[in-house]
């Protein structure tokens, strides 16, 4: 595993995008475009593909593949990975030597990809989170089949979203759509429970909010600028047998086994929707 970045690519210097299809542009493939758009990425020669019509801004938006136009360079699957099945026949027909897949399907294994997929010319599996919105997104790629020129390019893309990791198995890749995939559902949790418990103890919902979202991102940040330890940050906060260590003595013994647990539980799904891409006749499979 290869960190390429830890922070986004420059903005401003415009790059122009391959041609994509984006197959499904909801909330995931949505966040990648918002921060490429906003990155100055010209997406003239792309296009969004949605049954609804519902126009993504910036890009051409069509509801079915017969108005999409020329093969794209890049298949960008962004649906749900239960339609795989369903869309992958009549997607596959527009793949030709010269497209490469590119899946951020949870679960969904390459050798699955490749098998729907047998004419493309490389299957990538990226798995990248919401907050590439704003470009402080963590963005996992794997393939086993691009050559360097289609990895640079994409290293070029994912790069301008933020922290970027070259993935050597897919284990790594599962993993990381456990912690970073899932992550931002984890962290908004956390600091709604931060808030709840100041407002338990009188303070204003929404001023409750804000503190605790502000002390969530002031300490990530604060980590990220100074590279400091947890250990040290912990350190600096936790006076002897003062509030933090009162208030740490109920954390600790819990958090590391209730994380633990979180991501088990996010990992093994990831699995079970492997699987149930893998085979055609299971009942998810087929749904
Ligand atoms: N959300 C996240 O944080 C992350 C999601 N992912 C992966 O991203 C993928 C999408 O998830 P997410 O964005 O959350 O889901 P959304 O429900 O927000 O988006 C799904 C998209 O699929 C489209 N779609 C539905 N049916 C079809 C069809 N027949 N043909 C083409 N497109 C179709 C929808 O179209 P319409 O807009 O018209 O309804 C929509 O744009 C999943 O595979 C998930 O595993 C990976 C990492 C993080
Ligand atoms: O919940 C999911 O399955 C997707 C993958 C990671 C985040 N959302």
């Amino acid at each position: 595993m290869s960190v390429v970045n830890v922070t986004a690519g420059p903005a401003g210097s415009p790059v122009l995008a391959p041609s994509i299809w984006f197959v499904g542009c909801g909330n995931m493939a949505g966040a990648m475009v918002e921060g490429w758009r906003s990155a100055g990425v010209d997406f003239s020669q792309s296009v969004a593909i949605r049954p609804s019509g519902t126009p993504v801004p910036g890009l051409r938006t069509v509801q079915t593949l017969g108005e999409a136009g020329r093969p794209p360079e890049l298949l960008l699957l962004g649906f749900k990975p239960q339609m795989l099945r369903e869309l992958a026949p009549g997607l596959a027909n527009w793949v030709t030597s010269r497209t490469a897949v590119v899946s951020i399907l949870a679960g969904v294994e390459v050798a699955t990809l490749r098998e729907l997929f047998p004419r493309a010319q490389a299957v990538v599996r990226v798995m990248p989170n919401v907050a590439c919105a704003i470009r402080r997104g963590v963005t996992g790629l794997y393939s086993a089949d691009a050559d360097e020129a289609l990895r640079t390019r994409l290293r070029q893309l994912f790069m301008i979203l933020g922290l970027t990791v070259e993935c050597t198995n897919e284990a790594e890749l599962a993993t990381i759509g456990s912690v970073a995939g899932a992550g931002p559902a984890y962290v908004a949790r956390f600091i709604e429970a931060l808030a709840r418990a100041g407002e338990a103890r009188g303070l204003d919902p929404q001023l409750s909010l804000t503190i605790a979202r502000e002390t969530v991102f002031g300490t990530g940040w604060l980590a990220a600028t100074t590279g400091a330890e947890m250990d040290e940050i912990v350190r600096r906060v936790r006076s002897p047998n003062g509030t933090t260590a009162a208030g740490l003595a109920v954390l600790e013994p819990e958090l590391p086994a209730l994380v633990g647990r979180t991501i088990d539980a996010a990992a093994r799904r990831g699995a079970e929707l492997a699987a149930a891409a893998r085979a055609i006749d299971s009942p998810e499979g087929a749904a």
